[in-house]
């Protein structure tokens, strides 16, 4: 999402200026249809987040993740489909859309002219706050994000971290009650990306509802209360993180051996052990990964005297969901 996109919706939040009808829907969209010239993009998706929530939307480069999101802050027209959000027709009332709704976007808003603080007073004075309230939020604003030291430096030496918090704190300064991440903490350095986490986690504590769109599966696990997995338009898959790890195999202990003789015997002796895809020297088993199964496995091979090189217990993430669903890695994953 650009700048300019990003920096439109934040204008077009307004302060609370419009009381809204929110519904324990966030977000509903039904048969929403979008197409450039004869490239289908979304096609036919149908979404409910709930307030209060974070809903994630993960998918593939080009599987229409912007596309949506554009389309649900009102950037661009559906081609069918009906959108409610914060109870509002996203087609017909799209000024009080607006007003509830933030959107931070993949590239900062920031005005790199501008300090810290000015960039905060900027959008204080677009929503029109008086100078009491813009104070006091400003400053709450510097301290929950730890800006206040830098307030008074040019946001240019800010690093990508301070950027991003800077610019989510822009989007906070109206109070939104639904908030549109477009990956958030992508580039984003371990403890930045934890300091992100924390906020977002703050906000949806405090009733706020978070439609985020990340490639790390690592962080929609962390942070989704629900995952929709986009894939050529459509959803493939949808639910809790726990779930969806459930749609897939479960997990497995592997073993590696040293010696062939020793990974034959107890290809014999663990009947349900299947041979590694790539390395000969390596079974899996399938097994719930707890103490007691893995112990009796080793139990099995060391009462036939089959020595192990080294084993490891896998349970199925995230990432093994998207592959299994979409027939693809994804995408990164947090070192
Ligand atoms: N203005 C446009 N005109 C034509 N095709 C477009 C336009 N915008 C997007 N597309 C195409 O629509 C598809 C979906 O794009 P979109 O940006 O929504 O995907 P995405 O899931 O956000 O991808 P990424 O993860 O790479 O940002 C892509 O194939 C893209 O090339």
């Amino acid at each position: 999402m650009s700048a300019a996109v990003s920096a439109a919706c934040q204008v077009g939040g307004g302060a609370g200026a419009e009381a809204h009808r929110m519904t324990s829907s966030a977000i509903t969209a039904s048969g929403l249809r979008k197409a450039y010239k004869d490239k289908v993009v979304l096609d036919g998706l149908d979404l409910e987040v709930a307030a209060g929530t974070v809903f994630s939307l993960l998918g593939p480069n080009g599987a229409g993740k912007t596309t949506t999101v554009n389309v649900l802050t009102t950037l661009m027209k559906a081609d069918a489909g009906t959108i409610r959000v914060a109870g509002h027709d996203v087609a017909t009332e799209t000024k009080a859309v607006r007003a509830a709704i933030g959107v931070t976007g993949q590239f900062a808003a920031v005005d790199e002219l501008l300090t810290g603080q000015e960039n905060l007073q900027l959008m204080a004075d677009l929503k029109g706050l008086d100078s009491g309230q813009s104070r006091r939020i400003i400053g709450d604003l510097l301290e929950q994000f730890d800006l206040t030291e830098s307030a008074q430096k040019l946001s240019t030496t800010y690093s990508g971290g301070m950027r991003r918090k800077l610019d989510l704190a822009m989007t906070l300064v109206g109070k939104p009650k639904i908030i549109f991440l477009d990956e958030p903490t992508t580039g984003l350095d371990p403890r930045s990306r934890r300091t992100m986490w924390d906020i977002i986690r703050q906000l949806v504590a405090e009733g706020t509802t978070i439609f985020l769109t990340t490639q790390y599966l690592d962080e929609a696990d962390r942070l989704a209360d629900k995952i929709a997995v986009l894939d050529q338009g459509k959803l493939v898959a949808e639910g809790t993180p726990a779930e969806l790890k459930r749609q897939i195999p479960g997990s497995h202990v592997r073993f590696r051996f040293t010696e062939v003789a020793e990974f034959d015997a107890a290809l014999r002796v663990l009947p349900d052990a299947t041979r590694d895809a790539e390395d000969d020297l390596i079974l899996h088993v399938p097994s719930d990964g707890g103490a007691k199964s893995v112990r009796s496995l080793l139990d099995q091979l060391d009462a036939h005297s089959i020595d192990v090189d080294e084993f490891s217990v896998h349970t199925p993430d995230l990432d093994d969901v998207f592959l299994a669903l979409t027939g693809r890695t994804s995408t990164k994953v947090e070192a």
